[in-house]
Order: C-alpha cells, then sequence, then structure tokens
C-alpha cells in the first residue's frame, strides 16, 4: 500500500489518535510512511502558516533547528524556553543571539538536581494555533536514528474573545495547559498564555499529565506527577475487573536512583498510581505484574548508531549497582513490527496493556523518565508531593476516542489505521536473555564491536 505521502496527508492518516513516531533514516520506507513525522513535516507550511513559535525542551542546537523551519518561516519570533544556568545558559543565548527573531525564557529550577525536560511546541498560525507534546531534543541526532514519539493537536481556531472557559475540552485541556504554563511564573511566557486563552482547544481528546518542580500539597498533590496519573485513573481509568491480571508498563530511556528496595519507592507509592482503575487505587500491588522496557548492552551495540546511541541512554552505574533489584522487571527493546528493534529508545511511554498485549486500557507518552524527580516522591507521611523536574506527558484513554472498554492495539505497520492504538513496540515483552545486561552509558564495552566496529571507551 502506498499510503500517504505529504506532511498533511501523514498528519490526518495519523487522526484522532494523532499519536506519531519521528521519520528513523536509514530503514525501509515502509516504516516511516504511517504513523510518522519528521521535524520538518511538523513545521511545514501544509500544517500551518507560521507567525510565531515556542520551543520548551532540554537541550538546542540552534542552527540546525533554524534549518528546520521552512525559509519563510525563519525570521518570525521563536521562543526557546530551557533549564540551563551558568555556563550553559550563556552558552545557549550566544548561539541565540545570531538570530534577531530568538528569545529566551530561563525555566526556574529551585529544586537541586531538577532538570527542563519537558519538550512541547507551541506554534501560532494565521488562523490558529497547535500544540505538540514530544519527546525528542531540538538537536540533530534526537531526529536521525532513534524511536521517538509526538502528539500532535488538532488545529486550535482562534475565539473572537480571549476566554479561560469557552474554547475548553472535554478533557479540561485548556485548563490544564494554561495551569501547567503558569508553573513557570515567567513574564515571557505570558504572550503565550494569551494565545492560549485566545484559542478553542475543545477537540483536545487526551489529558495533559505533567510535572514542575515544588513540593505539591493539599488538592495541588494530584495536579501533577505520578499523583496526577492516580487521580485520572481513579476518575476515568479501566475497570478494575478488566485488568485485574493485566501488567503495568513501563519504558523510558534512563533511570533514576529509586531507593534501596523495590519497596522504597517503585512497587508501592510509583506502581499504586499506575495501577489505579476506575473509583479505586486499593489493589493488590503483589498481584500486578511490572514490565519495564529498557535496551539491553546488546541491543544499543547492535543498534544503527552502535555504542554512541548509549550517549542518548544516561544509565549510570553508580545508580545501577544500587537497585540491583530493578533488573528483574527488565525486557529488551523489541519494535519488529515498527521496523525499529535497531532505532534506540528515547521516547518515553506507560500503560496497561492486556496479558497479550493485543488490548491496551491507556497510553501515556511522555518527557518522563523512570526516576523520583521526574515523577515526584511523596513526604510527610504522603501529605506532598516533590517533584524536582520539569515533564510533560498526553494520556490517551478509550474512551474520548469513542473505543468501549480497551483500546485494539498493533505494532505491524501493515495493520495501522481504523482506530487502532499504534504502539511503538512489540507486545507482549520480551524478557532479558540469560546473561542479558541492562546497557549503561558510563563503563567501557569492549567485549564486542558496535554496528560501525568500535568499542565504547567512556571517558
Ligand atoms: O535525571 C535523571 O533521572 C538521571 C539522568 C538523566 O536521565 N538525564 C537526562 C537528561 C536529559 C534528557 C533529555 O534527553 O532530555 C534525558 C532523557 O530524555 O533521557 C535524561
Amino acid at each position: 500500500a502506498r499510503g500517504p505521502v505529504t506532511p498533511s496527508g501523514v498528519y490526518k492518516a495519523g487522526q484522532p489518535l494523532s499519536f506519531f513516531l519521528t521519520k528513523v533514516h536509514g530503514i525501509e520506507n515502509k516504516y516511516n510512511r504511517f504513523c510518522t513525522m519528521d521535524v520538518k513535516d511538523i513545521l511545514s507550511p501544509e500544517m500551518g502558516n507560521l507567525t510565531a513559535s515556542c520551543q520548551f525542551n532540554y537541550m538546542f542546537e540552534v542552527p540546525w533547528l533554524m534549518k528546520q523551519y521552512p525559509q519563510q518561516f525563519r525570521s518570525k519570533p521563536l521562543l526557546l524556553v530551557h533549564g540551563f544556568k551558568g555556563a550553559n545558559k550563556a552558552s545557549l543565548e550566544a548561539d541565540g543571539a545570531a538570530y534577531s527573531n530568538i528569545r529566551f525564557c530561563q525555566a526556574r529550577l529551585d529544586m537541586p538536581y531538577g532538570t527542563h525536560h519537558t519538550k512541547m511546541m507551541f506554534l501560532l498560525y494565521d488562523n490558529g494555533m497547535r500544540v505538540v507534546v514530544h519527546t525528542s531534543n531540538m538537536m540533530e541526532h534526537d531526529w536521525f536514528q532513534k524511536t521517538q514519539g509526538m502528539w500532535i493537536s488538532p488545529l486550535f481556531p482562534k475565539l473572537s474573545k480571549p476566554s479561560s472557559t469557552l474554547g475548553e475540552s472535554p478533557t479540561g485541556f485548556k485548563r490544564d495547559l494554561l495551569e501547567y504554563v503558569g508553573a513557570y511564573q515567567a513574564y515571557q511566557l505570558k504572550d503565550w498564555k494569551d494565545h492560549i486563552f485566545h484559542h478553542d482547544m475543545s477537540s483536545a481528546r487526551v489529558f495533559i499529565v505533567g510535572s514542575c518542580p515544588g513540593r505539591h500539597a493539599g488538592d495541588k498533590k494530584s495536579h501533577f506527577g505520578h499523583m496526577r496519573l492516580r487521580r485520572l485513573l481513579h476518575d476515568h481509568g479501566p475497570e478494575k475487573e478488566l485488568v485485574r491480571t493485566w501488567p503495568v508498563l513501563g519504558q523510558y530511556s534512563s533511570v533514576g536512583t529509586l531507593g534501596p528496595a523495590k519497596e522504597s519507592w517503585l512497587c508501592t507509592e510509583w506502581l499504586q498510581s499506575l495501577a489505579t482503575v476506575k473509583g479505586t487505587s486499593c489493589v493488590p500491588l503483589m498481584t500486578i505484574p511490572l514490565q519495564l522496557i529498557f535496551p539491553t548492552k546488546d541491543d544499543v551495540r547492535t543498534s544503527l548508531e552502535g555504542y554512541p546511541a548509549g550517549g542518548s541512554i544516561p544509565y549510570s552505574i553508580h545508580v545501577a549497582r544500587k537497585q540491583p533489584y530493578l533488573h528483574t522487571f527488565l525486557h529488551q527493546w523489541r519494535s519488529e513490527g515498527r521496523g525499529r528493534s535497531r532505532a534506540m529508545p528515547h521516547i518515553k511511554t506507560y500503560g496497561r496493556p492486556s496479558p497479550s498485549g493485543k488490548e491496551l486500557a491507556w497510553f501515556l507518552v511522555t518527557s518522563a523518565n523512570l526516576s523520583k524527580a521526574a515523577w515526584g516522591a511523596m513526604e510527610k507521611k504522603g501529605s506532598q508531593l516533590m517533584i524536582r523536574s520539569y515533564e510533560l506527558g498526553v494520556l490517551f484513554f478509550p474512551k474520548f476516542f469513542e473505543v468501549k472498554g480497551a483500546f485494539r492495539t498493533t505494532s505491524d505497520v501493515d495493520s495501522i489505521g481504523g482506530g487502532v492504538f499504534p504502539l511503538p513496540y512489540d507486545l507482549p515483552v520480551t524478557r532479558y536473555s540469560k546473561g542479558d545486561k541492562p546497557w549503561i552509558w558510563d563503563i567501557a564495552h569492549k567485549e564486542l564491536p558496535d554496528t560501525n566496529g568500535n568499542m565504547w571507551c567512556p571517558p
């Protein structure tokens, strides 16, 4: 099947879920034809006549980023929202100084060890606005041979006058996006808050799941991080009976320190949130299979990029050796259906698949890795949630896409379409083989050469 080939054709074919993977260079065309978009496709005039944009991200290669915009859009106002301080901030601002249309907003990071991880685009057109929530840094390597994900909003039409209530979606998208942007308390974001006020976002069918640094207590405790996900699953999640034996799935590209035992945070507080079902979080956690997908050393070694792919999978030996229990939950990166087994994951996704993997009760694509910094950790006997980083994701529930019960899924590119959820990887998952080790970026890997015939000798 030839399938759509223009950016707007591919975008339309991906509706209404609008969940895309980035184009992977160097693989067969068929794997880049459906539900895939490249950065230049997102910024194409076919998606709208751009008048201004805002890029929230962690890492920016400014000259490369400017070249991704069509020539006629390169002079439009561009705001870069980052979390850099000191020399890194000075270096980024120096890169931007060459472009008179670029302005900066430094996100405040008051908690130690926090990062501005959120990856989001605001695209303002002459006839509306679009929001993109994704997982790629604004640098060439992130859009070349990795598996990355994105949700691209519908075109939100302009309202005749600004409103915080008009233009609200069934999922509260406009209110939640405004709350997230408001959390920066940054004057440079005022114009973009006004643009959000000025647009009709009623067609958004996903929920915002964000994190922002701070100690969130009272009713704010459920506005961010894993407690936000717990609240949304409680209000809109699957029926307890449907998913009683279904695993909780986590897939990510980095891991923080999670504590000395699985009971410290992973299989208590965090799993409690992800295992929440409609109406209750009181589920017997011991009965819930936890399946974590994280690339093995060999997945990285034999990947399209070879060992250098591991430069974006920053799992440190100092963290890994403190938590050997984590390795009992690990599964390989497999994406035969999407042609991406060798395109290492920088995408982060979480969900509730059936044991066969043919059904899915909910799905989250987000910037959040498996870390307390990203998801938050309870303090003061669970009265407050402490989050260190900015993160952003969008959550898909079947009922908001007129699907009864669970999504039917596929990772086979030939059966994408018709309301089936296009998975980034193959389900059911594949356990680590005997002898498989998780990828660790700060130790040498010299037993076997990678795709390019090189070894990995970190400094
Ligand atoms: O912070 C932690 O939990 C441990 C260290 C770490 O994970 N750092 C990091 C920084 C930037 C990015 C990014 O690419 O934005 C990513 C990522 O996305 O994997 C990860």
